[in-house]
């Protein structure tokens, strides 16, 4: 099989370079500065052992390939905001002996959240699932860390929403080849709304900085316990914090990386490097939409939401509201939504993340 990465940033760039690594053949598609800098100098990959440098093929879309092969298989790996763009790119692209790449590659989404995954199904006949467990930073062009050792990462994987299919098993072998452990579940959708709770914490480290103490780790469980009121009264099933501390054991250790710590998550990664854009909509604002098509009021993620996106719009620094301070305006939002039907908290919502 051949790996073609639809984003070739952290999450990319470090599950391309492994993949390379145990001797698969990988493609890398990438835009503007890192597009440049992958071609001219190579992916370079900074992990415990040191820095390896891949010189693999990078392509900017799917007409530098020419006609796809039947064995490419297509890893989108872009911030889910971008799905839909790259998807719309890919999908259409021929296969060699006839039909699309939408009818006939298969497309593995190992991305946060389940937008994706929706916007794939839409266009993709076969469509899975990775919930990535990954810890990995994208340093500046061309250059990527991963931290993670003995093994890289957790790569859970399965047909999506559910299904374990022999084109999962033989994905996921390749994965257990390149230092990952990636158990083909039954399930995926399950993990995946799982480790959408824990991502709910982004927004709060893109605000006010990577969660530090039990102040700011409180905050979070509150946030937490609303997106699990929420999928419940959804009826949508989720992996439990227990199951997962299992699946995870110790297996992935952190060692710090010389001169590429891991500041926080990939959400707080956007802000630093100042996309303008972040992931918040697919994550809190997947729990706001679910509370609002079921009936259960979300402020506190609706709060995280709009000041996360405040902040990527207006490029505005990474962890810059002081958690005091958040916590101040979660405390207002939350009374306002349970004192008053009449909109009050989206007042304060409003206010907050203009501020
Ligand atoms: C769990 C973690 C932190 C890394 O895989 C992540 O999902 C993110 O940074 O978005």
């Amino acid at each position: 099989m051949r790996y073609i990465i639809i984003g070739a940033g952290a999450v990319g760039g470090t599950i391309g370079a492994r993949l390379a690594g145990a001797g698969r053949e990988v493609v890398l598609v990438a835009r503007g500065a890192q597009y440049t800098a992958l071609r001219e100098d190579g992916l370079r990959f900074r992990t415990p052992d040191g820095e390896h440098t891949h010189r693999l093929p990078v392509v900017d879309g799917p007409a530098a390939l020419g006609a796809l092969r039947t064995d490419d298989v297509l890893v989108l790996t872009v911030k889910t905001q971008d799905s839909e763009a790259a998807l719309d790119a890919w999908g259409p692209a021929p296969v060699a002996g006839g039909g699309s790449a939408a009818e006939r590659l298969p497309v593995v989404c190992a991305q946060n959240g389940v937008e994706s995954q929706r916007i794939a199904l839409r266009r993709f006949r076969r469509v899975y699932g990775v919930c990535v467990w990954l810890p990995c930073t994208f340093v500046e062009p061309g250059v990527v860390s991963a931290a993670g050792t003995p093994l890289t990462g957790i790569l859970h994987m399965g047909r999506y929403p559910h299904g374990a299919d022999e084109t999962a098993r033989r994905i996921a072998a390749d994965l257990e080849k390149a230092r990952f452990e990636a158990p083909v579940v039954p399930d995926v959708a399950r993990w995946q709304y799982a480790k959408l709770l824990g991502n709910l914490a982004n927004a709060v480290e893109a605000v006010s900085g990577p969660i530090a103490d039990e102040v700011a780790r409180g905050l979070y469980e509150r946030v937490r316990a609303e997106g699990e009121s929420v999928l419940r009264a959804a009826g949508i099933p989720y992996a439990s914090q227990a199951e997962q501390k299992e699946a995870r054991g110790d297996k992935v250790r952190l060692e710090p990386l010389d001169g590429a710590e891991r500041g926080g998550g990939s959400s707080w990664q956007s802000l630093t490097r100042g996309t303008g854009t972040i992931e918040a909509d697919h994550l809190n604002g997947e729990i706001v939409l679910l509370g609002r098509l079921h009936g259960v009021p979300t402020p506190l993620n609706e709060l995280l939401q709009r000041l996360a996106n405040t902040f990527a719009r207006e490029r505005r620094a990474a962890g810059s509201l002081p958690v005091a301070e958040l916590i101040r305006l979660a405390d207002e939002a939350d009374k306002m939504d349970e004192i008053s039907e009449a909109g009050e908290a989206d007042d304060v919502v409003s206010a907050a993340a203009g501020a």
